[in-house]
């Protein structure tokens, strides 16, 4: 999943960054050329310095003034002295971090952009709905594809014998893509409104590529859900199994809290009310039923081929009825996403690759800022190293706050090393007290769907962020009542579809340990505070409460009698779990060979630690404790 995954990711922003560190062509927005050739200008100068000390650089001082008065005369030799001790002193700062590999002097300090939020949004939806046609459509509206290049691409579809799919070309640039027709790994673009940012992430409609799917969507703020409105197209997506209903669960679960609903297709229904409303009705309870807030769920109806909706508001002639925002309209117009930027630091890392600026990390900001020149940490590897470079869209920026997807680059002195900073690694500043590494956790579920029954020895695959890794069910100290919410006294034996519980998980001993970033929230019940899904034949179920208990030892009781469950290992098939952390969920599944084998390979770490937790000024403290210790206690306890 997360290879295929990052050829993508690696494919559009590697190449960007590349094409920038080589001042080549590209792709490139104006402000990006403007910002790279300032670049390459001043390192010209500071490169002739020495040739311009002779006078070369006079041109820049009329000399005809130079000469009206003495005074005038010493005043530009003043200046021009000063310049030239400039000069030096950039051009020893530049030779210094050539050496280092830094180019912080090069830096700029705003993006042009700077004061539009960004937003980063997931197309999601059943296959063939139409997200690749609408990603173009978008692109086109906000000229980010021109009207030539798309007619390349139409004619290209056509002569495949795929007439209609020009628009999906945009994203679907892979060969294997546009043979099928079907959107494999996630893609990702950027354009702008008159307000707002964004990066959109292409997903894969098909249940293939669900992976895929969970890895592009994870770092996501808005999800746009692509229903088609044709005959038997939506009844397809909605059915039990259909990508409609998984993709809006998992995009629940992974933090997603606004949905924008776009009916696409109206043009094969005729623009008919009645079956927009239809469609609106059946998927705004499902939604719900997950647990997303009506308040931040839009419905609008498009034809995304035809463009229709997606700029301009519909006209009255082919659409009477909907009087609501277009699509790029709703998204400008869309409340802020909740920040952290004045929080301690915390990167999630997509990606990582060496290129022309060193080890290079394809990353999210999720809280805090992050400047050139910071020391971090990287974890769960726990090694330290400094930020030469951060880009924002392909341009070089001083620095990064919450909301960003950046490019970081390390210095090259840096202890962090390529193999270590796994994806889904997290980055923060040293001695931070809300980044942790955990091999155990504690987390109130609720059980969806589940065909069978579940009970400890579960094992599954963990996926946080970027990451997947093996754990296993190793306690159900805790059933809870649904009415009363109270806690069992008795630990369950197993628990059934719809129960909610208190587990334990452990991270299999081979396995990496995950970082945990606990965001601050205003009360325990705010990070706590979540849905959880379960898709049938997947059999998810959803952590619906992460408590890294500060009492967690004296709480834990493992019973004799439920290590030696009666259940045999049929009943563990193809789990998902999903955790929640604060707006990030943890997903679990089980057998999930490749990407297990994929971790497999580089899994060395041994991170031994659990959390306790304290709660201080509307904010959340944890402490490390040794696990060893913890077991100690625990045994005796036993
Ligand atoms: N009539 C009509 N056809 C559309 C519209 N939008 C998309 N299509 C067609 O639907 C087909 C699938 O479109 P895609 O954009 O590739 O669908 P997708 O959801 O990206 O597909 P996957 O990524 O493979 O899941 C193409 O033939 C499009 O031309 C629309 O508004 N009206």
């Amino acid at each position: 999943m997360q290879k295929i995954c990052t050829q993508t990711t690696t494919t559009t922003t590697t190449k960007a960054a590349e094409a920038n560190a080589s001042s080549g062509g590209g792709n490139r927005t104006k402000e990006e050329t403007a910002s790279l050739d300032k670049k390459v200008n001043r390192d010209r100068d500071i490169e002739k310095g020495d040739k311009e000390e002779g006078g070369e650089d006079d041109s820049n001082i009329p000399k005809k003034q130079d000469d009206k008065t003495p005074k005038k005369e010493e005043k530009k030799k003043k200046e021009k002295d000063n310049e030239k001790a400039k000069n030096e002193e950039k051009k020893e700062e530049k030779k210094d971090n050539d050496k280092k590999g830094d180019t912080k002097s090069l830096q700029l300090n705003h993006l042009p952009h700077s004061n539009k939020e960004h937003v980063t949004l997931v197309l999601i939806g059943h296959v063939d709905s139409g997200k690749s046609t609408t990603a173009g459509q978008i692109l086109l509206s906000t000229g980010e594809l021109d009207q030539r290049t798309l007619e390349k691409y139409k004619k290209e579809a056509k002569e495949r014998g795929r007439d209609g799919w020009g628009f999906a070309y945009r994203t679907d640039e892979d060969e294997e893509e546009k043979a099928r027709g079907n959107t494999i790994d996630c893609a990702r673009v950027s354009f702008e409104t008159q307000n707002k940012r964004f990066t959109l992430v292409d997903a894969p409609g098909h249940n293939n590529y669900v992976p895929n799917m969970i890895s592009g969507a994870a770092l996501a703020d808005v999800a746009i859900l692509i229903v088609s409105a044709r005959s038997g197209e939506f009844e397809a997506g909605f059915k039990r199994n259909g990508q409609t209903r998984e993709h809006s669960l998992l995009v629940y679960t992974l933090g997603v809290s606004r949905v924008i609903v776009a009916v696409n297709k109206m043009d094969h229904c005729n623009w008919k009310q009645e079956r927009f409303e239809l469609i609106k009705k059946e998927i705004s309870s499902f939604l719900k039923a997950i647990g997303f807030k009506e308040q931040m769920l839009d419905f609008l109806p498009v034809a995304s081929y035809a463009g229709q909706n997606i700029k301009e508001p519909l006209a009255p002639e082919v659409c009477s009825w909907y009087k609501g925002e277009c699509l790029l309209g709703l998204l400008d117009k869309m409340d802020k996403i909740e920040r952290w930027p004045d929080k301690p630091l915390a990167i999630s890392v997509l990606q990582r690759y060496k290129g022309d600026y060193g080890l290079t990390a394809i990353a999210k900001v999720e809280s805090g800022v992050v400047s050139v020149g910071d020391t971090v940490v990287a974890l769960p590897c726990n090694q330290t190293g400094t930020i030469s470079n951060l880009f924002i869209e392909n341009a070089l920026v001083s620095h990064a706050i919450a909301g960003e997807n950046i490019l970081a680059c390390f210095h090259a002195r840096s202890k962090v090393i390529l193999e270590n900073l796994t994806d889904g690694s997290v980055i923060c500043h040293p001695r931070t007290s809300f980044v942790h590494v955990a091999r155990k956790f504690r987390a109130e579920v609720l059980l969806l769907e589940l065909p069978n029954i579940l009970t400890i020895g579960y094992s599954a695959m963990l996926h946080i962020h970027n990451l997947a890794v093996e754990c296993q069910v190793i306690a159900i100290p805790h059933k809870i009542d649904p009415k009363t919410r109270e806690k069992s006294k008795i630990p369950p034996v197993f628990l059934r579809k719809r129960e909610s519980a208190i587990i334990d998980i452990e991270i299999k001993s081979d396995s990496i340990p995950f970082t945990v970033c606990v965001y601050y929230c205003t009360s325990l019940n705010e990070i706590l505070n979540c849905c959880f899904v379960v898709n049938a034949i997947e059999l998810f179920f959803a952590f619906k409460k992460l408590s890294f208990n500060r009492h967690l030892s004296k709480n834990l009781n493992f019973s004799k009698k439920q290590g030696k469950s009666k259940l045999s290992n049929s009943y563990l098939k193809n789990i998902l779990f999903w955790l929640y952390f604060y707006s990030k969920f943890v997903i679990i599944t089980k057998n999930n060979i490749a990407i297990h084998q994929h971790f497999e390979k580089r899994l060395n770490f041994s991170f031994e630690s659990i959390f306790h937790i304290s709660k201080q000024n509307k904010c959340f403290f944890y402490k490390k404790c040794n696990f060893h210790q913890f077991s100690h206690k625990f045994s005796k306890k036993i």
